[in-house]
């Protein structure tokens, strides 16, 4: 099952954050192919801008605002597989508290975060929790990142190991030792609290959108938000890129594209990171201040039977400024199976273009698939 997956490493990778602070080259184990070396700007005066769609305009009552806007959707999810969204009602003050958890959670102390650990006894990978790359061969290149992965949703499937409700006791400890860890304690609340709040907020988006792109596709509108129902598991994925001393040799996150339905990131608004694959050439994502990222998850494109589709992209660091980003994965209840709406199958003109696994697997296969640098979409994929 997904959630509770365990898989053998080969290695345990270093904490990134702890190793950026010792190190003044990337050691070779972070260091990417040559053909596989960023740009660190990539196309930023580029041939065209990365998609910006106003969602409070997707509900306008005036025909042409609307239609204008739907075009827009229309274009970005056909054609990039993303773009920033504007007009999402979600307060900035809440958004910058969502930057500011996620910053807080790395300036813990290690010793704290590995309480939070994603190795089982030390030498088993499991998704949720904090730590690096699974590591499956000697050989892989890993990422310049360290991740918290948290299940959100439903309630039956939270490891509650990671996602204690009660804070711990320390009465046992000095009254100095006490302090902190109660800072250090309130701080992961912190972190559960606003993730819970952020889920729910992000969520009615991802519905809104998900609505526009079935009536896109002359799907009733509740075709795909309607499948994220209350067995529908939710990930928040909390990224932290150090700084590293030679950006054009590393890469933040590989190329993936995401496992979801959809995605909703929150972005540091201070420093750009992320780019996108477009016909063959990367583009930066540019940074919009207050902007949420939407990203359509494979299970989109596969549900389209390939009209919408799913991006590949990836990360950059940065040499002088390090960045955080918080990621919500929406996906379905995992006993449900993946597969393309039936009313966008037909065997003349639109053949089926993917072939249909469970949930469960899928994410599973993500994990598999990402380590070895490849992509689990091509797994399913049903060739011409
Ligand atoms: O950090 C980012 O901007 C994107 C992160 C991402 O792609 C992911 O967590 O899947
Ligand atoms: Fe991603």
């Amino acid at each position: 099952m997904a959630d509770g997956h365990q898989w053998k490493i080969v290695k345990i990778p270093p904490i990134v954050q702890e190793l950026a602070g010792e190190v003044h080259e990337p050691p070779s184990q972070y260091v990417v192919r040559e053909q596989d070396r960023p740009s660190v700007a990539a196309v930023s005066g580029m041939p065209e801008p990365v998609p910006i769609v106003d969602l409070s305009r997707l509900s306008a009552s005036d025909d042409e605002d609307r239609a204008g806007e739907l075009a827009r959707l229309r274009s970005a999810v056909e054609d990039w597989g993303l773009f920033l969204a504007v007009g999402h009602g979600i307060d900035p003050s809440f958004l910058g508290e969502v930057i500011n958890v996620t910053r807080g959670f790395y300036e813990l102390p290690l010793e704290e975060k590995q309480k939070y650990s994603n190795l089982v006894n030390g030498k088993e990978f499991r998704i949720e929790g904090y730590g690096d790359d699974m590591v499956v061969s000697e050989e892989q290149i890993l990422d310049w990142c360290d991740r918290f992965y948290l299940i959100v949703e439903p309630e039956s499937r939270i490891a509650h190991s990671l996602w204690p409700t009660q804070p711990p006791s320390f009465r046992h400890l000095s009254n100095l030792v006490q302090v902190s860890c109660c800072l250090n304690f309130s701080c992961f609340f912190l972190v559960r609290d606003v993730v819970r709040e952020h889920t729910v907020r992000c969520r009615e988006i991802a519905g809104l959108v998900l609505a526009k792109m079935a009536g896109l596709l002359g799907l009733q509108e509740g075709y795909f938000a309607g499948m994220l129902d209350e067995n529908a598991m939710t990930y928040a994925r909390f990224n932290y890129y150090p700084r590293c001393p030679r950006p054009e040799q590393v890469l933040g996150l590989k190329p993936h594209s995401d496992a979801s339905v959809i995605t909703v990131a929150s972005m540091d608004d201070s420093v750009s990171g992320l780019q996108v694959l477009r016909q063959g050439v990367w583009y930066d994502v540019p940074i919009v201040p207050n902007a949420l990222l939407i990203n359509v998850g494979d299970g989109i494109e596969i549900m389209s039977n390939g009209a919408f589709k799913s991006p590949v992209h990836r990360v950059v660091t940065n040499a002088e400024r390090d960045r955080v980003s918080l990621a919500m994965f929406y996906t379905l209840d995992p006993e449900k199976e993946l597969e393309p709406a039936p009313e966008l199958v037909d065997d003349e003109r639109r053949p089926r273009r993917y072939a249909k696994t469970k949930t469960k697997d899928y994410v599973t296969g993500l994990f598999e698939t990402f380590a070895r640098g490849t992509r689990v979409i091509d797994t399913v994929r049903i060739s011409e």
